[in-house]
């Protein structure tokens, strides 16, 4: 599924028109009934709320539905300012024929409308949508603020009145709603963490654009969906054999940080990989080394050997961050050098990026493919910018810094960005039941055992953000929190479900 910005939906909404010839009033009505779809329909009384964009076009065609559904509607709209689009005038004429309550908002009306909302079952907010970027007028904020204060439940039309649809910021009031029915794309600004707990419940709806016609406007962002994740999940073919599903190293744990390196592993094994090899630090080795049963094991002192032979090395869990660390990442990078090329994965996590810090330079002229799996701290070591701008821009930063250092960054989180600096993917799937230590050191196993299975290495980032947050999304509906161990369990049959899954 694509995101989209302002400009973008002005730009699928122009070519939709002029170029496809698919005509507006269309597109307004089947907003409108896709808005009516994710109504309770078994409540009586409903308040529609319109503006005089295109936005307040929609509302005027829900209030149509359910005049045509016997429910009791009142329609408050904005009398002043810019005269009606087309179809919105189109559609508010249809209602005054009907003869449909409609009354103008303004300080006279005031009370009434305050009565309406708190009698209504349902209030619809069709005030403002994509077309507003600006500081809003007072009496549109003293407008939302009554219906904030006043309603049971809202449901706003495509965006929440009063927000900027490009970033989530509020442009001086917002509605605050329960359920928000967005057209055809996720907006851009709705993945901003303080936009979320306006939105309520999100539901992208198709309003009958192809997606050919996205496409043209598409600026290269999109959500991780369903189909797109069991598309990605490997085929086993039925000849196949250890060497085909991968090699790989995972180079991790270090005295206190054992957990780590065990946990990257068995993610490694549980995803399907054929050969999976444990390094850690000297001080560790033997004991890890009595802990793996599928896994085999090398000592650092034969890092080089190892990388030789791995088609990917996962680099970093629990590995100390310290000059040890830093000096074995040089001695993996050389020996990738020396055997890589492209078809050889470095996946760098934990204290692999924490050794980067201030030597980021290091990753721009590698000949083989990089992925980085920061968390916001991490990538905050990485690139200098504190962990406020980082939240706030987490799409921009994670693409900016890909782009200008040539791999793939995984900015984890919740909707984790997953980008090559040219299409940034955010995850949909994973929770707060799963903020606990280990997880990220489970997705490092996961994402690499997927590089080493043949998916190129975007590919295999977005699959396994996917997968990790799926799985925890399963085990947290019976579960309060999910551990990383339980993940590792659930991986082999959850990835069965999601590649024989029909949606
Ligand atoms: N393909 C599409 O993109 C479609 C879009 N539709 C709807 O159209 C909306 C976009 O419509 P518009 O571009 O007409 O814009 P909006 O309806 O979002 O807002 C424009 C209106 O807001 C008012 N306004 C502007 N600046 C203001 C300010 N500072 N303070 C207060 N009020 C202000 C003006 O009256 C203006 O007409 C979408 O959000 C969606 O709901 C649907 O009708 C279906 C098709
Ligand atoms: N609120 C959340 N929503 C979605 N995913 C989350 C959330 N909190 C944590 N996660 C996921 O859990 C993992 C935690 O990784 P990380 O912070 O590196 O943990 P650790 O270093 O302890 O292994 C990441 O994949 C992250 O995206
Ligand atoms: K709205």
């Amino acid at each position: 599924m694509r995101i989209a910005g302002v400009e973008m939906m002005r730009e699928i909404d122009r070519i939709a028109v002029e170029e496809i010839g698919i005509p507006a009033p269309v597109l307004m009505e089947n907003a409108a009934l896709a808005c009516i779809r994710n109504l309770d329909l078994t409540k009586g009384y409903f308040v529609v709320v319109c503006g005089r964009g295109n936005n307040g076009g929609d509302g005027f065609a829900i209030a149509r539905h359910l005049y045509c559904m016997d429910k009791e509607v009142d329609v408050f709209y904005i009398s002043e300012g810019s005269d009606y689009k087309t179809e919105t005038r189109t559609n508010f004429r249809i209602l005054k024929r009907l003869g449909v309550p409609m009354i103008p908002l303004s300080s006279e009306t005031m009370w009434s409308f305050r009565e309406a909302l708190k009698d209504a079952d349902v209030v619809i907010d069709s005030l403002v949508g994509t077309g507003v970027a600006k500081p809003l007028r007072d009496f549109l904020r003293q407008v939302i603020q009554e219906i904030n204060i006043n309603s049971k439940y809202v449901l706003s039309v495509d965006v929440p009145s009063g927000m900027n649809a490009d970033n989530g910021e509020t442009m001086g009031q917002v509605i605050d709603a329960d359920m928000t029915v967005t057209f055809q794309c996720m907006k851009r600004g709705f993945l901003n963490y303080d936009a979320m707990s306006k939105l309520g419940r999100v539901i992208v709806e198709n309003i009958g654009i192809p997606g050919p016609v996205e496409a043209k406007a598409e600026k290269g962002e999109f959500l991780t969906d369903h189909a797109l994740a069991r598309s990605l999940v490997p085929l086993r073919d039925k000849t196949g054999f250890k060497s085909n599903y991968g090699k790989v190293l995972v180079v991790a744990g270090s005295s206190g940080f054992t957990g780590a390196a065990l946990i990257c592993t068995e993610a490694a094994i549980s995803t399907g990989s054929g050969l999976v090899t444990l390094c850690s630090r000297e001080e560790v080795f033997q004991s890890l080394v009595l802990r793996l049963k599928e896994a085999m094991s090398i000592h650092p002192d034969d890092l080089e050997d190892g990388t030789g032979r791995a088609d990917v090395v996962v680099f970093g869990p629990g590995l100390g961050a310290g000059d040890v660390t830093f000096d074995m990442l040089l001695r993996v990078i050389k020996s990738m050098q020396e055997n890589g090329g492209r078809s050889k994965t470095l996946l760098l996590d934990a204290d692999g990026l924490n050794v980067l810090k201030d030597r980021t330079e290091i990753l721009t002229h590698l000949d083989f493919n990089v992925i980085l799996t920061p968390h916001v701290g991490e990538m905050s070591r990485l690139c200098g910018l504190s962990s406020e701008v980082i939240q706030k821009n987490r799409i921009d930063t994670a693409r900016s810094f890909a782009q200008e250092h040539k791999c793939i960054v995984v900015l984890k989180g919740y909707n984790t960005v997953i980008t090559d600096g040219k299409t940034a993917y955010v995850n949909p799937t994973g929770s707060s039941a799963m903020a606990q230590g280990g997880m990220g050191d489970a997705l490092a196993g996961i994402i690499g055992s997927l590089c080493g299975q043949g998916l190129e290495p975007l590919e295999a980032a977005i699959l396994g953000t996917y997968l990790h947050g799926y799985i925890g999304d399963e085990l947290a509906g019976e579960n309060y929190i999910v551990k990383a161990s339980e993940i590792i369990e659930a991986i082999p049959g959850c990835m069965k479900r999601l590649q024989d899954s029909k949606r």
